[in-house]
């Protein structure tokens, strides 16, 4: 029986494979070999044979002394799906300093191990001092993974010195950047100087030479480079990026290497919080769609992006924002504080368009989907499309929507006490449903229209969003942990999406027609 080789890890760590066939059989029979021979694997000759699906090996046994092989001791196989190997390398002797050459040892092959939702890298070496053997096994495995179709080669690599403690560069340089190089993956790095700088990157560069994008950042600097892919999307198909009523896909998948001080979106994708996870994911090519929305004012497309929150999440954030000196937690912590000090609901009325399926189960039902309207006093408003999984909600804070069911949980908190409310706050960490409670109601959702009920009207063309400045009496906005400003009303429209989890991949839909619309470019 087979046993899949599962390095210094065999108690917890798996390839990403999942066990093969009994006996070794691929699907419609046993896989043609199309390599065998013999190699030192630790410190044991192997006979090893390579086919397109697996590299397998087991022991060679001895010779009992009448001449025949030790039947009594097992024969153990071990074996790796080529699926879970991202490079092979030739493996030489070279002294310090030494770059070329040196006495050919053998081969070693690279190999990507789960532990739950934990990626990391291993070696396994296969020594042999024949150059001819080693050089035909090097050829032919690289040429099975040169046949991974989603694995990328060429990569657009943002990189915002400024996140978090200003970690993101010696994060790249030292998790990211050896593991890329490992993997023959060449990239272009551009280190952000500042706010924007990223969008207007993509706005202009040849997109179109790249496999991927890489954002090795916070939040911020993601929903910066989602944004931006999308809105270059439209720009390509000669769409109005002011008022976008189909988008049409972005032409390369996303992949986010978490490196801020907030990692919402790294964290939902990957199920973990871990760049060695995340890069690992971008090497194999794992393409996971994701749903994203439109944020617009009456007139215009504010942003793509992936959450918004109104009210206490917003003031919060907005807060934070103003004492930016402080370290990133204890900000946080010391604008929580001060908020709910100060806590205070926001009039507004909310219009939404319930998801077709959640009211109605039959198809004759879909097309009479009509929009709620609530009003009253609102002490926060969540609109995710993805769960937003973080350390102070691991279970996210929106765990009744998916990464891309096409729809977004719509979660309003209506005015209580503010006991009630920290209770309220609290099980988000805990394992309580945080929604169990009579100030609170949740819907799955395809658009949202949220109008504060003071001052600026329904007819107001001027979207204070657009200057991006704090003046007081504007409503603050967290929109994937950004500040942004306004008063007029906001439109929040699934887009239905669809990303990566890993690297990820806009794939958008408008969500009424339901119908994809593409450029056809990937
Ligand atoms: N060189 C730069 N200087 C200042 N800001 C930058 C620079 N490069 C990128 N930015 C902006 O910094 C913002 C926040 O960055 P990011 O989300 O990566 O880090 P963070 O540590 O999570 O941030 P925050 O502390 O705001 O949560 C982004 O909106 C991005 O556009």
């Amino acid at each position: 029986m087979a046993q899949r080789w599962e390095g210094e890890e065999r108690r917890g760590a798996a390839p990403l494979a999942r066990d093969p066939p009994r006996g070794g059989e691929a699907a419609g029979g046993e896989e043609e070999p199309l390599l065998r021979g013999i190699f030192q694997i630790g410190k044991r000759s192997c006979n090893v044979v390579l086919s397109a699906r697996q590299l397998r090996w087991s022991p060679i046994q001895p010779e009992s002394r009448g001449g025949d092989s030790n039947m009594n001791l097992p024969c153990k196989e071990e074996f790796v799906e080529m699926k879970d190997i991202f490079s092979v390398k030739l493996k030489r002797r070279r002294f310090v300093g030494q770059k070329k050459g040196g006495v050919l040892l053998g081969i070693t092959i690279f190999v990507c191990l789960k532990k739950e939702n934990k990626l990391k890298d291993t070696a396994i070496n296969f020594n042999n001092l024949s150059e001819d053997h080693c050089h035909s096994w090097f050829r032919c495995l690289k040429e099975i993974l040169n046949g991974f179709p989603n694995r990328p080669k060429f990569l657009k690599v943002f990189v915002n010195p400024n996140s978090h403690k200003r970690e993101a560069t010696h994060v790249y340089h030292e998790q990211v950047a050896p593991l890329f190089k490992l993997a023959d993956i060449k990239t272009d790095v551009t280190v952000t100087e500042y706010e924007g700088h990223a969008l207007s990157v993509l706005k202009e560069c040849e997109l179109h030479t790249f496999d991927g994008v890489v954002c090795v950042g916070g939040d911020g600097s993601t929903s910066e480079i989602a944004h931006g892919l999308l809105l270059r999307a439209q720009i390509d198909a000669g769409r109005d990026t002011d008022y976008i009523l189909s988008p049409v896909r972005a032409p390369l998948p996303l992949g986010i290497i978490p490196a801020g001080s907030t990692n919402v979106l790294a964290h939902t994708l990957h199920g973990i919080n871990h760049a060695v996870t995340a890069t690992l994911h971008i090497i194999m090519g794992h393409i996971q769609p994701v749903d994203i929305c439109t944020f617009s004012s009456p007139s215009k497309l504010l942003r793509f992006g992936f959450s918004a929150m109104f009210g206490f999440g917003a003031r919060t954030l907005a807060l934070a924002e103003k004492h930016r000196w402080m370290p990133s937690n204890q900000r946080r912590d010391f604008a929580v504080i001060k908020t709910l000090a100060s806590l205070k609901p926001e009039e507004c009325e909310l219009s939404f368009l319930p998801l077709k399926n959640s009211l109605q189960g039959s198809q004759e039902n879909v097309t009479k989907v009509q929009w709620h309207t609530i009003q009253g006093h609102f002490l926060n408003v969540s609109i995710m499309a993805i769960p937003s999984l973080c350390s102070m909600a691991p279970r996210g804070l929106a765990p009744n929507t998916r990464l891309n069911n096409g729809s977004m949980a719509l979660i309003v908190v209506r005015n209580t006490s503010r006991s009630e409310f920290i209770k309220h706050l609290k099980r988000y960490a805990s394992v309580k449903n945080q929604f169990n409670f009579p100030f609170v109601e949740t819907y799955a959702v395809q658009e949202v229209k949220i109008q504060p009920r003071t001052k600026i009207g329904h007819d107001t063309e001027e979207n204070v969003f657009l200057h991006a400045t704090s003046a007081e009496g504007n409503y603050p906005w967290n929109i994937d942990g950004d500040l942004m400003e306004g008063a007029s009303e906001v439109h929040v429209r699934e887009e239905g999406c669809h990303y990566t989890r890993f690297i990820m991949q806009w794939a958008l839909f408008q969500v009424e027609k339901a119908f994809f619309e593409e450029t056809g470019s990937r």
